[in-house]
C-alpha cells in the first residue's frame, strides 16, 4: 500500500501566512535550513541556526513542511556567526555563513551520518571533518547577463536565475576575484545584449578562460579576446557557443598546467578540477595513504585528468576509466610524457560497468562518481564470482553523501567492510559535502 503523503495543514497555511509568527528553530535540517514547528506542521526557515527564536513569515510549501522567510532572530540560538560576505542571503552561492566554525563542522559531520543511518549504516567508522579553508578556491563557473552593454556577472542568486553581481568573495581565490571587473568590461564590449557562462581555473600559466556565449566571432570579437588575454595575463582563453561542444582557442600564452602527484597536466578548457588545490590534496592523500598497502594494480574509475591516477601510480600500475574523452587525453599525454604506467580507456560506467571479470586483474580499486553516484559500478564489485579474484580495497570518494550512502550499502551487502569515512568539506559555508569512504573485503 502507498505511504500517504502528509500535506502541512491547508487551515494552518491560511491562517499564519498574511502574519508574522514566532518560531523556535530545533535543528539545521539536512538541506541547510532551520527546522522548526507550527501547529502539527514543520517550517523550513533558511538563515537560521539551532536555538534561534525568530519572527518569520510563512511563504509557501516544501514536501510536506512549509517555508517560512526569517523576518528578525529575536534570540540567537549558540552558533551563530556573522556572515563575511556583503552578498550573503542573497547570493545561492554560500547558504551557512551564519553558522560558527563549530555549528558548521558539526552539522556536516551529522548530515552525512543522517545519510548513513537512512542506509542502516552506522556512523563508529566516521572521521573528524577535514575543513578547507576559504578563499582557497580556484575554479568557478560564472553566470553573466548583458543588457544593452551593462554586464552582471557572478553567481546566481538563492533559488533563482537571477545573477548576482558579484563585487566580493571570500570562497574564491583572491585572484579570481580580481579577474571579475575586467572580465565585465570585456564582456560588455563583445555583446550587447545576450547571457552566458565563462569558467575560470587557476593553473600554473596563470587564469584559463573559457567563456561561454551565443555570439558569433568575428574578426573585432577575436581580436578584443586575444587583447583581453594579453592584459589579463591569462595562460588560455577559449570561446565556446553553447550546444556545439567546441571550444575554439583565442590565445594560449603558456601551458595552463596543474600538478597532480608532481607530475604536471595540461588539462582541457573548463574540465572538472576538484575546487581547491587544499582539498584535492587532503582527498588523494586520504586516498594513497589508504591503497599504501596495495600490492597490484589499482583501477581508477571516474579519473578525470587524473588527480588520483597520478599520485596512485607510485604503488602500482593504474588502469583510468574516464567517460569523457578530453580530460583522459590530457592525463594520457601527461602520464606518456613523465614515462608512467598508467593506461586510460573511455568507457561510460553508469552503461558498461568494468563487469566482475574485467575487475579481477586489480587488487585495489578508486572511484569518484558524479553526483548522481556508481549505482552500476558498485553492483558489479559487489558480485564476485571468484573469492581470489579482484579488488580487496576500495577508496570511494563522493560529493553526496545521499548517494554515497546509497552505494556503500550495496558494497557492505556484497561483502566489503566499511574501515572509514571521512568527510572533507571543500565546500564551506554551502550544503555540499565530499567524503572518502575506504572499504576493504
Ligand atoms: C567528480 S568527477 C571526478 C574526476 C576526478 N577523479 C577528479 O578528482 O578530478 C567525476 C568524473 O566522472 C566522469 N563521469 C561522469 N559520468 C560518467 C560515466 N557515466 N562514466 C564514466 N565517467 C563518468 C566525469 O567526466 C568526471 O570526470
Amino acid at each position: 500500500m502507498r505511504k500517504p503523503v502528509r500535506r502541512p495543514r491547508a487551515a494552518a497555511k491560511r491562517q499564519v501566512s498574511s502574519r508574522l509568527i514566532e518560531l523556535e528553530i530545533e535543528q539545521v535540517g539536512a538541506q541547510g535550513d532551520g527546522v522548526a514547528r507550527l501547529d502539527g506542521n514543520v517550517v523550513f526557515v533558511p538563515f537560521t541556526v539551532a536555538g534561534d527564536r525568530v519572527l518569520a513569515r510563512i511563504e509557501g510549501q516544501r514536501g510536506d513542511g512549509l517555508t517560512a522567510a526569517l523576518v528578525e532572530v529575536q534570540r540567537p540560538g549558540p552558533g551563530r556567526a556573522d556572515p563575511v560576505c556583503p552578498h550573503f542571503g542573497r547570493c545561492g552561492g554560500c547558504t551557512l555563513q551564519h553558522l560558527d566554525q563549530a555549528a558548521h563542522a558539526s552539522w556536516k559531520s551529522g548530515v552525512l551520518s543522517l545519510h548513513l543511518a537512512r542506509a542502516g549504516i552506522g556512523d563508529e567508522m566516521l572521521a573528524p571533518l577535514v575543513s578547507v579553508p576559504p578563499g582557497t578556491r580556484r575554479r568557478a563557473v560564472f553566470a553573466w547577463t548583458s543588457r544593452r552593454g551593462e554586464v552582471t556577472l557572478g553567481f546566481n542568486a538563492r533559488a533563482s536565475h537571477a545573477v548576482i553581481n558579484l563585487e566580493a568573495c571570500p570562497l574564491l581565490d583572491p585572484a579570481l576575484v580580481a579577474l571579475l571587473e575586467p572580465l565585465r568590461v570585456l564582456l560588455g564590449a563583445m555583446v550587447r545584449d545576450g547571457s552566458g557562462d565563462a569558467t575560470v581555473t587557476l593553473t600554473e600559466g596563470g587564469p584559463d578562460l573559457l567563456i561561454e556565449g551565443e555570439a558569433r566571432l568575428d574578426l573585432f570579437g577575436r581580436e578584443t579576446l586575444a587583447r583581453f588575454a594579453e592584459t589579463a595575463d591569462l595562460a588560455r582563453l577559449h570561446w565556446r557557443r553553447p550546444g556545439t561542444g567546441f571550444a575554439e582557442p583565442i590565445a594560449r600564452r603558456r601551458p595552463a598546467l596543474v600538478r597532480f602527484g608532481g607530475v604536471a597536466v595540461e588539462p582541457p578548457p573548463g574540465a572538472f578540477l576538484q575546487p581547491s588545490p587544499e582539498g584535492e590534496r587532503a582527498i588523494a592523500d586520504r586516498v594513497v595513504a589508504a591503497l599504501a598497502e596495495t600490492s597490484g594494480p589499482i583501477a581508477d574509475l571516474y579519473a578525470g585528468c587524473g588527480s588520483f591516477s597520478l599520485p596512485l601510480v607510485r604503488l602500482g600500475a593504474v588502469h583510468a576509466v574516464e567517460g569523457e574523452v578530453a580530460p583522459l587525453d590530457s592525463l594520457g599525454a601527461a602520464a606518456r610524457a613523465a614515462g608512467l604506467a598508467i593506461t586510460t580507456e573511455i568507457r561510460d560506467l553508469a552503461r558498461r560497468p568494468l563487469t566482475a571479470v574485467d575487475l579481477a586483474p586489480y587488487r585495489a580499486v578508486v572511484l569518484d562518481p558524479p553526483r548522481a553516484g556508481a549505482a552500476a559500478q558498485v553492483a558489479e564489485l559487489a558480485r564476485r564470482p571468484d573469492a581470489r579474484k579482484g579488488p580487496d580495497l576500495a577508496a570511494m570518494v563522493s560529493c553526496n553523501p545521499a548517494t554515497l550512502a546509497r552505494d556503500l550499502r550495496v558494497l557492505i551487502d556484497g561483502g566489503w567492510t566499511l574501515i572509514q569515512i571521512m568527510p572533507i568539506d571543500q565546500f564551506p559555508w554551502s550544503a555540499h559535502l565530499e567524503a572518502v569512504a575506504i572499504l576493504r573485503r
